[in-house]
């Protein structure tokens, strides 16, 4: 018999057709992904049981906020060299701020959500503790986005190296002139999210995601937010399937109109509690919130059934951001 000698005859065709490809099941398939990814990466929308979030500790660079910087007429102590920010007239209080976030951390931890921690950062990274932004995430895995201002550039390449480091897939990064941050996106079907462009989010950063979303059967749906308001998680949450909580005072009309065609039932924030939408579902009906909106809080739990969990986190809120702008779902589940 003739004996095949590989280094001198092509002997590909004898045997690949025997270990052919498998391009099906694709690459989103739930089983295909746990046996290739590990899990089931990525989630469908903000409510479904919370697995894993992507964190990061508030930067020591927060303790170079000095009280020599306030700037009367934006309320904010303000680095003349436009690294931060800081509302109010006095500097952070560290200790206070970093015993608040270990304690919104424990009671994630507490209610078995995995945190992965992204590393801290040089000193000028003042808001990269809001893990919201560089990201976002849908079944499968996570898309980089690109960060608007000078003193949040440069978060996205640890972001992309943690998030490759847990073993999560990325499914594309916003790359040119598109600008995206997290914190304006939000999914509320398996079928349909939200961007809302503003000073943040520019119209190029939307035609990139929505053509990457397109790829992965997500329709983004783009909605102008008011004034200088930086990102949609200000105006509303999903807190169920069919309920989400809005402020009013804050959502674009024509996003609210959107969210009622969906058949998504709105409720409305307490009008001296602006910020109250800032939080995150761990669950359906669900949620961590910051003790600072009793009234809200009453108003979910009273009203409508939703379990609240308050955590102390108001000095967090000086840097210009809460609880979901501080998380990133890494992972919930999805079917
Ligand atoms: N997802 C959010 N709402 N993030 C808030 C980030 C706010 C932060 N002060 C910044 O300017 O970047």
């Amino acid at each position: 018999m003739h004996e095949i000698d590989s280094t001198l005859e092509i002997s590909d065709g004898k045997f690949h057709r025997l270990l052919g490809p498998e391009a099906l099941p694709a690459f989103g398939d739930t089983g295909e992904l746990e046996a290739t990814w590990g899990r089931r990466w990525g989630a469908a929308d903000e409510v479904g049981r919370l697995r894993s979030v992507l964190m990061r500790r508030p930067s020591q660079g927060l303790a170079n906020v000095r009280a020599n910087t306030y700037n009367e007429e934006l309320g904010a102590l303000v680095d003349p060299e436009l690294r931060w920010y800081w509302t109010g007239r006095d500097t952070p209080d560290l200790d206070l701020l970093n015993a608040q976030y270990d304690d919104f951390v424990s009671t994630l931890t507490r209610n078995d959500v995995e945190v992965v921690f992204a590393p801290e950062l040089p000193a000028t990274f003042t808001k990269s503790v809001y893990t919201r932004d560089p990201l976002i995430t849908i079944p499968g895995g996570a898309i980089i986005g690109r960060l608007a201002p000078r003193m949040r550039r440069g978060e996205e390449q640890s972001i992309t190296a943690t998030v490759a480091a847990a073993g999560m897939p990325i499914l594309g990064t916003v790359t040119g002139s598109g600008l995206a941050e997290g914190g304006s996106f939000q999914k509320v079907r398996p079928d349909t999210a939200f961007f809302g462009t503003s000073v943040r989010c520019n119209p190029e950063g939307y035609r990139q995601l929505a053509r990457i979303l397109e790829e992965f059967g997500i329709t983004l749906k783009r909605v102008t937010l008011p004034g200088y308001l930086i990102h949609l998680d200000m105006c509303a949450v999903m807190l169920d399937d069919d309920l989400a909580l809005v402020n009013p005072r804050l959502a674009p009309y024509d996003y609210m109109a959107q969210l009622w065609d969906l058949g998504i039932e709105t409720i409305e924030v307490d009008p001296r509690e602006e910020w109250a939408c800032n939080m995150l579902a761990l669950d359906r009906r669900k949620v961590i919130m910051p003790d600072h909106f009793p009234r809200t809080a009453e108003i979910l739990s009273d009203r409508h059934d939703v379990e609240v969990l308050p955590v102390a986190y108001r000095e967090m809120l000086k840097n210009g951001g809460s609880v979901h702008c501080s998380t990133m779902e890494l992972q919930r589940d999805w079917s």
